[in-house]
């Protein structure tokens, strides 16, 4: 088909619903807020999932797999965490054409479903550590509005639940799996991402601390969560009675985390790396790391280009890299560059009749456009260099971009100021409960103010930055505006 109608700097919105369909990584659904993920989509979640389910098996954490159905009992035992979610709880309430005497819950996340039996599993201090996780789906009805991947009625993640006999063995697992989020964006996604501790409003309620990694979207200027791991203390132990009799024979109750990085890591990185050409895939989640593409002449010796192309296949993928030819007739020369450029394909090669008889190829880089010619001799050593220079290359303009967007403010005024100019904000952070309510009231009212809406909801997550000195200097706290929808984002630019 043709580019993109809209530009990703003028209607990002516009821009972004587009891409994601051009790229083949998404089909509309008749559902509000469910979104069909095509295999474009799959391999990249795959890719991921290999890597994450490898590491947690270091860390001697099982798969399991718990019921998508949820009895309303469990559900309403965790008071003060729920009720604030309840709108979100999909329930199934008829089957066939007639109604269940028990309405039935669809998981919106799994603590509830889990920990009962975690209960009836953890006896004595030998049943510890407990360490399970699960790869699945969840359901939470959401109203705001609905993007593909960022936010949707039904999404994919994995959501580890573990249990220790001392919190020590908890707080060390928190930070372990918070650096395989920072692993999974920074080496796999080549997005940066900020390590922080939630403030008290912003973390899980049913938990003790939350801490997450968070990206940022040049185009909105918001902060966006890119994945969590908590601490939940031993809340859910008390409410589920999880509990064992340690070495001393005392009754204890266990320490618990719960962590979960998802599909939105899919947008994320649409939304960092994409451009108005199309996707931008990062070498390392690439299903296609290389698409050959033949370039035929009219009397040119066209057996011998293709030969070229499928020897070039294979020399790469014997050298480890995912890589394809394009021999479809039906297509352009022309025609096949823009249509594996909007699929993000970040390695071009072209052979057409002078790289033949010059026994070379046409290496054109998708991020830059830049092209070189490689002789075939050292195809695999340059090809090599090129994806790693690709991935270090998106990694660095997204770096820069986002920290030119942090401003320090140790004012309110200079606070504003940056508010004001779609700014991430690097703030002394104090989160003493009246200080953060009152933060939130001018928020609310700034917002109110500036943007004559209803600012349905702004959420501002006070970070203490646990980077590797930072802490050691000074408290500086990374503030990170997330506006609760892109227009407001827009309306606080204007
Ligand atoms: O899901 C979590 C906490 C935790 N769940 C497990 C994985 C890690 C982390 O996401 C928070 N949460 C978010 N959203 C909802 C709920 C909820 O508990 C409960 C019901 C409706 C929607
Ligand atoms: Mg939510």
């Amino acid at each position: 088909g043709l580019g993109l109608s809209a530009k990703k700097d003028d209607n990002f919105g516009e821009w972004y619903s587009e891409v994601v369909v051009s790229g083949e990584l998404i089909e509309y659904y008749d559902i509000s807020g469910c979104y069909i993920l095509r295999p474009w989509t799959m391999s990249i979640w795959e890719i991921m999932q290999a890597f994450f389910d490898a590491e947690i098996k270091k860390m001697k954490i099982k798969n399991c797999y718990f019921p998508l159905f949820v009895s309303p009992g469990v559900l309403q035992k965790e008071k003060d965490h729920i009720e604030g979610f309840a709108p979100e709880v999909a329930w199934v309430t008829k089957s066939g054409q007639s109604d269940l005497d028990v309405p039935i819950a669809i998981r919106p996340t799994s603590e509830t479903v889990m920990y009962p039996y975690y209960s009836k599993w953890i006896r004595g201090h030998r049943d510890l550590p407990l360490k399970l996780n699960q790869w699945c789906n969840v359901v939470r009805w959401e109203f705001s509005n609905p993007t593909p991947f960022i936010r949707s009625r039904e999404f994919l993640w994995q959501e580890g639940h573990t249990a220790f006999a001392t919190k020590e063995e908890a707080d060390k697992e928190v930070l372990e799996i918070l650096e395989l989020y920072r692993c999974i964006y920074e080496e796999y996604l080549a997005i940066p991402v900020i390590k922080g501790k939630k403030s008290e409003h912003e973390k899980f309620a049913g938990g003790l601390y939350t801490t997450s990694v968070e990206a940022f979207i040049p185009n909105t200027g918001r902060g966006i969560q890119g994945a969590t791991s908590h601490c939940l203390g031993q809340n859910f132990a008390k409410m589920f009675e999880i509990n064992f009799e340690n070495e001393k024979g005392e009754r204890t109750m266990v320490w618990q985390n719960s962590w979960a990085y998802s599909t939105r890591t899919v947008g994320v990185m649409v939304m960092v790396h994409g451009d108005n050409k199309g996707l931008v895939l990062p070498p390392k989640v690439a299903a296609i790391q290389v698409i050959v593409i033949p370039v035929p002449y009219k009397d040119a010796d066209t057996k011998g280009i293709f030969d070229a192309c499928d020897a070039t296949v294979k020399t790469l993928t014997e050298s480890g890299f995912r890589a394809e030819a394009d021999f479809r007739d039906n297509y352009s020369p022309g025609w096949k560059y823009s249509h594996w450029e909007m699929k993000g394909v970040p390695l071009r090669i072209e052979i057409g009749p002078k790289d033949l008889s010059n026994n070379q190829v046409r290496a054109v880089r998708r991020d830059n456009s830049t092209k070189i010619d490689i002789p075939m001799a050292s195809l695999v050593e340059q090809v090599k260099d090129m994806l790693a220079n690709i991935h270090q290359s998106l990694f660095d303009v997204a770096k820069q971009k986002r920290d030119t967007c942090i401003q320090v403010a140790k004012t309110w005024d200079e606070f504003m100021e940056a508010l004001s100019h779609k700014k991430m904000i690097l703030a002394p952070w104090c989160d003493e409960e009246v200080c953060c309510l009152f933060l939130q009231c001018c928020m609310y009212f700034i917002l109110k103010y500036k943007m004559k809406l209803n600012a349905s909801k702004c959420t501002f997550l006070g970070y203490i930055v646990n980077y590797h000195g930072i802490e050691a200097n000074s408290k500086q706290i990374m503030a990170i505006m997330e506006l609760s929808s892109p227009q407001s984002a827009k309306e606080v630019q204007k």
